[in-house]
């Protein structure tokens, strides 16, 4: 799958070009960590790579950071090469203009805040800035950052959060127009995490650079990004806007990974139009056909989210009625998440407010067709 389009005449932030990389395993096999990736990212954008651990995610942001050596294709920014697999093009990390923040920080823990965002300014450029401009940058930065006040702290004394910060700051000072996040909030707990998504978003916006960032929690990606790319095993299976990869997932490993779905398999009985009829082992279902040439008799998997079904004790009058039996109910604050037994296949509900039926009672679940996905299940 690829992702070049023109940027109304001017070259992108970043292209990434039928990449390829594989790493040698002890017993000789090959595995393709990026197995033909291509994709623009633009001015401003912020692209989330998606994915298992294991799918290449960080075998990709490390290559367009030049931390990696891909084996064929291409990398440009702003239309400049800085890798080229047929032309012996591989511009040094140092040298790409790019910052990088990881989930280990990568912080000099004796040296205190200041020192440590300094260092890239100094170290980089020290050549254009004097060491009073060097100075005035830093507490900008660390002030935008929100740790102004922990500039002469040392890192090693500092939490989580705010290490995380300094870190930030050390990739922001430089005012690259990229840059590039691998997994750098995993450290740090979920209410920390939550509100450095909210600032990270906010700074992204600010300043205008464009990110690429690394996750494999899809809560993250869809918060974060403008654009996911959903990997699998090295490809790209989907990059699209969140809302299109959650309602509109190009393929059941897409549908899988992000969000939650219910899943019945069974084979393709009559198709009229868009809508599949689809005969299961809890009953017939009827849906929006969601891949290309499925016919009738194919093994598909029926999809629907929680959120689309509806659970009464009445029998609905609309197709996609299941009766089955309430097995539990968790009261999760905005909405209670049922648990419905449907001929031995657990089903998940998402109800608006609290729980009112008992559990063990003799419910009906009904799916509106047009949330219902019919997927092929050979592609996963
Ligand atoms: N240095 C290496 N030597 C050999 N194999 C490697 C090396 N680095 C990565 N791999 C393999 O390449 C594949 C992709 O790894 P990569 O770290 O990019 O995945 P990931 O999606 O970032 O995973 P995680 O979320 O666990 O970090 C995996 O199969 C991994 O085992």
């Amino acid at each position: 799958m690829s992702d070049l389009a023109p940027h109304e005449g001017r070259d992108p932030v970043v292209r990434v070009e039928n990449l390829e990389k594989g790493f040698r395993r002890r017993d000789g096999s090959t595995v393709p960590a990026i197995d033909g990736v291509s994709f623009d990212v633009g001015p401003g954008d912020f692209l989330v790579l998606l994915g298992p651990s294991g799918c290449g995610k960080t075998t990709l942001l490390r290559s367009i950071a030049g931390l990696e050596t891909p084996d064929t294709g291409a990398i440009s920014f702003d239309g400049r090469p800085q890798f080229a697999g047929d032309r012996q093009i591989n511009v040094a990390p140092e040298k790409r203009g790019v910052s990088m923040v990881f989930q280990s920080y990568a912080l000099w823990p004796h040296m205190t805040a200041f020192s440590n965002v300094a260092y890239p300014l100094e170290s980089r450029r020290s050549g254009k800035r004097n060491k009073t401009e060097i100075a005035t940058r830093v507490r900008e930065t660390l002030a935008l950052v929100g740790i102004g006040e922990l500039e002469q702290q040392y890192v090693a004394q500092m939490s989580g959060g705010q290490q995380q910060r300094v870190a930030l700051a050390r990739a922001l000072v430089s005012n690259d127009s990229l840059v590039l996040f691998d997994e750098p909030l995993s450290n740090v707990d979920a209410k920390v995490r939550e509100q450095l998504r909210i600032e990270l978003l906010a700074l992204q916006r600010d300043l205008g650079f464009a990110a690429i960032f690394v996750t494999h929690d899809q809560d993250e990606a869809m918060q974060l990004g403008t654009r996911i790319a959903v990997l699998q095993e090295g490809r790209l299976a989907q990059l699209a806007s969140p809302l299109e990869v959650y309602t509109r997932p190009a393929n059941r490993y897409v549908a899988q990974f992000v969000g939650t779905m219910n899943e019945s398999l069974g084979t393709v009985t009559a198709i009229k139009g868009e809508t599949a009829e689809v005969d299961t082992g809890i009953g017939t279902l009827t849906g929006r056909l969601n891949g290309d040439s499925i016919a009738v008799g194919d093994r598909v998997a029926a999809m629907w989210r929680p959120e689309s079904g509806t659970m009464t004790n009445t029998d609905p009058v609309a197709a996609n009625r299941l009766r089955g039996t309430l097995k539990a109910s968790m009261f999760v604050g905005a909405y209670t998440e049922q648990v419905v037994d449907v001929a031995g296949q657990d089903l998940r509900v998402q109800v608006p407010g609290p729980n009112v039926l008992d559990t063990g009672a003799d419910v009906w679940v009904e799916v509106p067709e047009v949330d219902l996905l019919v997927m092929p299940v050979e592609d996963t």
